[in-house]
C-alpha cells in the first residue's frame, strides 16, 4: 500500500502542495486528476525521491518509502528519459539490470513487453526513430520490464491512439491483477472514468475529492432528469427548468438548485403519462469542473 500523508512543497512563493494526502491499495488503480499546475507532477517526483518535500511523509508497505522500495518501483516521469539513440530493445533490457533483474528475466520481460505493447517489429530501431506513441509504449515497456510492485506513471495516455491506449490499459491491467498498486495521472478524463477504480482530485495542491468514480458521482448534484412523455411541451416556461436537449419523447432536464424534482414529475404527469423519470448523474467531467471551479 502506498500512504502520501500530508505533503508540503513550495518553490519559494508558489506553493505547489498544501497537506496533501492519499493512499493507493495493493490491486488498485488510482486517477490522479487536476488542473494544469495542481499539484500532480511534483507528488509523483516526491515518492519517487527525485525532489524533495519540506514536510510530509510517503509510506510503502507501511514503512518511509527508501531507495530500495523506489528500485522496485516503476516510473514513468514527465519529462520521459530515454536514450535516443539506443535500440528499443537493448534499452529495455538495460534499464532492467539497472534495477536488478537477472539477465535472463531481463530478456525475457522484455520480450514478453516488447510483443504485449505491439513493439516487436520496432526492437531494433533506435528510439529517435520511432513516432511519439510508440516512444511512449517504449518509455511505459520501461517503467514495467523490472517486474514493479508499485506503478507511478505521469501522464502514460498522452499522445497514445485509442489502439495503443488499448494495449497500454491491458498491460496495466495483468500487473494490477497481481495486486500492483498503480497511481496515475491525466488530464484524459473518459479514460479515467473507465480504467480507475479510485480517483483523487488535486486543486491548488490539496486533495479536494476521492473516492471510487462511482461513489463520486452519486456525490456530486444529481440535478439533471431524463424524462419520456408523449408530449414535450410541459417542461417548456417550468420556473427554474431548462431544457437541454431532447431526443423523440425524451428530454434532459437541468433543474436550477431549489427546485424539488417532485414538483417536475407532477407538472410531466399533468401532461400525460411519464414513461420514464430518472435522475442523471454527473460524468467525472462535469464533477471535475464542479469541484475545480468551486
Ligand atoms: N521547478 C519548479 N520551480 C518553480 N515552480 C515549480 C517548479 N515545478 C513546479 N512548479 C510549480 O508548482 C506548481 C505545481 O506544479 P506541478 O508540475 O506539480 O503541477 P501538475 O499538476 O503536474 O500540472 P500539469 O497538469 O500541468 O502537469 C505549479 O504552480 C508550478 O508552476
Amino acid at each position: 500500500m502506498l500512504e502520501i500523508r500530508s505533503l508540503r512543497k513550495a518553490y519559494g512563493d508558489t506553493v505547489a502542495l498544501d497537506d496533501l494526502s492519499l493512499t493507493v491499495r495493493p490491486g488498485e488503480v488510482f486517477g490522479f486528476v487536476g488542473q494544469n499546475g495542481a499539484g500532480k507532477t511534483t507528488t509523483m517526483r516526491i515518492v519517487l525521491g527525485v525532489l524533495a518535500a519540506d514536510s510530509g511523509e510517503v509510506h510503502w508497505d507501511g514503512r518511509p518509502m527508501d531507495a530500495a522500495a523506489r528500485l522496485r518501483t516503476g516510473y514513468m516521469p514527465e519529462e520521459r528519459g530515454l536514450y535516443p539513440k539506443m535500440r528499443v530493445r537493448d534499452q529495455l533490457v538495460y534499464l532492467a539490470r539497472l534495477h536488478g533483474s537477472s539477465a535472463p528475466d531481463a530478456r525475457r520481460s522484455t520480450d514478453e513487453l516488447l510483443a504485449a505493447l505491439g513493439l516487436e517489429e520496432r526492437a531494433d530501431s533506435r528510439i529517435e526513430a520511432l513516432s511519439l506513441g510508440n516512444q511512449q509504449r517504449v518509455q511505459l515497456a520501461a517503467a514495467l520490464v523490472h517486474d514493479p510492485e508499485l506503478l507511478v506513471l505521469d501522464e502514460p495516455f498522452s499522445g497514445l491512439d485509442p489502439v495503443g491506449v488499448d494495449a497500454l490499459a491491458a498491460t496495466l491491467r495483468t500487473r494490477v491483477d497481481r495486486g500492483v498498486p498503480v497511481l496515475f495521472s491525466s488530464h484524459q478524463l473518459d479514460l479515467v472514468e473507465r480504467l480507475c477504480d479510485s480517483v483523487g482530485i488535486v486543486k491548488a495542491g490539496r486533495v479536494v475529492a476521492e473516492g471510487s468514480v462511482g461513489a463520486l458521482r452519486q456525490q456530486g448534484r444529481a440535478r439533471r432528469l431524463r424524462v419520456r412523455t408523449p408530449d414535450a411541451a410541459w417542461a417548456q416556461g417550468l420556473p427554474g427548468v431548462l431544457v437541454l436537449s431532447r431526443d423523440g419523447d425524451a428530454q434532459l432536464l437541468e433543474l436550477a438548485d431549489d427546485v424539488d424534482d417532485q414538483t417536475v414529475l407532477d407538472a410531466a404527469r399533468r401532461s400525460g403519462p411519464v414513461h420514464e423519470f430518472a435522475p442523471v448523474l454527473p460524468s467525472l467531467t462535469e464533477l471535475f469542473r464542479e469541484v475545480v471551479a468551486a
